[in-house]
């Protein structure tokens, strides 16, 4: 039956007539796999009438977005963007804090084939331009009530509103490439707020997300009833794993404005008025309620569990929220943006006092953390420092045009090089406990030289809060006038106690460190600077110190 110079080298002649069978139905047209708006709006199916957003601005003023509600809502705006005609894999950039449209209108870019790039409306101008010239974007998304303007003229711009999208300006026309969407697309940017140079784009495809999304949800941490606070702007990923356990787990998600965040009345408000369950955030959105409002914090009788993730919580903190909050579950969360995160683990209730340091765990499911000393040899002895290396179906695609950064960063599996995977190098140091768990040991770039000596700022850190009365510290090496560097810590004394005084801190230092682990400049602060995601903000302490402020 074979017909050598047909271009079917089969034909059915000279075989038995084959029965048209009826085929069973096709799958459903379009893309094969699991997207973004797939997994996020699952529960709007099984839940429809269940609150998905829980938004209070004002005080009494609660609105609740339904999951049916949310599903509308993006079906809105992605017929608004389907109307434009843009290109699959095109990028729309975010502008809005979390709201529950800001929530449908990614969804709607993921449903829509589009790459959404997060960005707070706080960021500066110059740093939107920056991330406009790096990720080329097809259109400008923000909130009617928005207030960016004068983007540049190539770039569409439109708004998202009760009932679908504005175009105020349509995108530069061109002939869309109709790609097929595929999972390994782009479902986002987050650009990090890498302060030297160029902003790097994190690429998270939908499939890693996916991925991720899944091992964390293993942890159990939210129940359909719960209400999970999310206290971190749009442009900072921890939103986006805020979204992803709350709508992944058929609960609700409670954005708090990032302009009540920052003040422990409107925040504490905000939790209660939600009836917040779940309230995840930086270490630093505790620090002022820990301070001057401590009773109000108490009384916040539904908050159940709390989830950190970013940088270390400072020990005296901690201590003191758990004392204020007995029963709550608290979580440590640990991981980078390029990989949305990598660990939960839950911090002892209460933490004994003789522990220094939190563990960080092991990698969710599905993930491993590996250690790699300065050779490149995998360390797996207990107590033995190296660089966690992380192997995950949840990492990310690269940095946004930037193949030299993805290369440094996505290296040969250190335990098969040969094997062509790639894992995440996270430039995080770490040490394996006794079971198996691991202990942060700070970044390598925060391993210092001082006088020829190396020294980890984090160490110093952990010293500083254990001077009674400290409540956090920061410990920089700045440059000194001569040359040479010249260890200064910040320090923040606790609530109500009497403000530690610097000489003390400094004998106290002198105690237990090396000489040249001491600090020789200790300033006490009221607060610690913070970036626009929450963490500390060593850069704004270092020009202040060369300020001599
Ligand atoms: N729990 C920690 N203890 C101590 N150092 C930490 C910790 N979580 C991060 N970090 C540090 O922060 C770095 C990552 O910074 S980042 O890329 O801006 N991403 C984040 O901070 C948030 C991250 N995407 C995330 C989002 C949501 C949940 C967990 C983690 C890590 O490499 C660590 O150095």
């Amino acid at each position: 039956p074979t017909a050598p110079d047909s271009p079917f080298p089969y034909t059915t002649r000279g075989l038995p007539h084959v029965s048209t069978v009826s085929q069973p139905p096709s799958a459903p047209a379009g893309p094969a796999g699991e997207f973004l708006h797939d997994f996020l709006l699952a529960a709007a199916r099984h839940t429809p009438d269940a609150p998905a957003v829980i938004e209070s601005d004002r005080p009494g003023a609660t609105t609740v977005t339904s999951y049916a509600e949310l599903a509308a809502l993006v079906d809105a705006y992605a017929h608004g963007l389907g109307a434009l005609g843009i290109e699959t894999g095109a990028r729309v950039v975010l502008e809005s804090d979390t709201t529950a449209r800001a929530v449908a209108a990614l969804l709607a870019c993921s449903r829509t084939g589009l790459t959404f790039v997060p960005v707070s409306p706080e960021t500066p101008r110059r740093r939107l331009e920056s991330i406009l010239a790096t990720a080329r974007p097809a259109l400008h998304l923000q909130a009617v009530d928005g207030t960016r303007t004068n983007l540049p003229p190539a770039l569409g711009t439109a708004r998202f509103g009760p009932d679908g999208l504005t175009v105020d300006r349509a995108p530069a026309p061109h002939r869309p490439r109709r790609r097929v969407p595929c999972v390994t697309d782009p479902a986002y940017i987050v650009f990090t707020s890498g302060t030297t140079g160029r902003p790097k784009g994190v690429v998270m495809s939908h499939r890693a997300v996916l991925a991720f999304y899944r091992g964390m949800l293993t942890h159990r941490i939210a129940t359909p009833e719960d209400r999970i606070a999310s206290t971190s702007p749009l442009q900072f990923d921890f939103s986006l794993l805020n979204i992803g356990l709350a709508l992944g787990s058929g609960a609700a998600v409670v954005p708090v404005p990032p302009h009540l965040v920052r003040w422990p009345r409107h925040l504490l408000r905000v939790l209660r008025d939600t009836g917040a369950t779940q309230v995840n955030g930086v270490p630093s959105i505790w620090r002022q309620s820990l301070r001057y409002e401590p009773e109000r914090l108490a009384a916040l009788d539904r908050l159940r569990s709390v989830l950190f993730c970013g940088e270390e919580f400072p020990l005296p903190e901690l201590r003191r929220l758990q004392e204020l909050l007995p029963t709550a579950r608290i979580i440590n969360c640990y991981g980078a943006t390029e990989s949305m995160a990598c660990s939960f683990e839950d911090v002892p209730r209460p933490l004994p006092d003789d522990v220094e340091r939190l563990s960080i765990g092991v990698a969710h499911p599905g993930a491993e953390m590996l250690l790699v000393d300065a050779s490149g040899a995998v360390v797996d002895r207990p107590g033995v420092p190296g660089e966690i290396h992380l192997r995950s179906p949840a990492l990310f695609s690269g940095y946004w045009d930037d193949p030299e950064a993805t290369r440094a960063a996505l290296v040969p599996d250190p335990l098969c090089p040969e094997s062509g995977q790639a894992v995440l190098r996270t430039g995080d140091l770490a040490v394996r406990g006794e079971h198996g768990e691991h202990y942060f040991c700070g970044r390598t770039d925060s391993q210092v030289q001082i006088n020829g000596n190396r020294v980890e700022l984090a160490e110093v850190e952990r010293k500083l809060t254990e001077f009674p009365g400290a409540a956090a510290a920061t410990a920089l090496a700045l440059p000194l006038p001569g040359g040479g560097l010249e260890l200064t810590a910040f320090v923040v004394p606790g609530a109500g106690r009497t403000p530690p005084d610097a000489g003390a801190l400094r004998e106290f230092c002198a105690e237990a460190l090396p000489p040249y682990m001491v600090p020789q400049q200790i300033q006490l602060l009221d607060a610690l600077p913070v970036t626009a995601n929450g963490k500390v903000d060593r850069a704004a302490l270092a020009d202040a110190a060369a300020r001599g402020a």
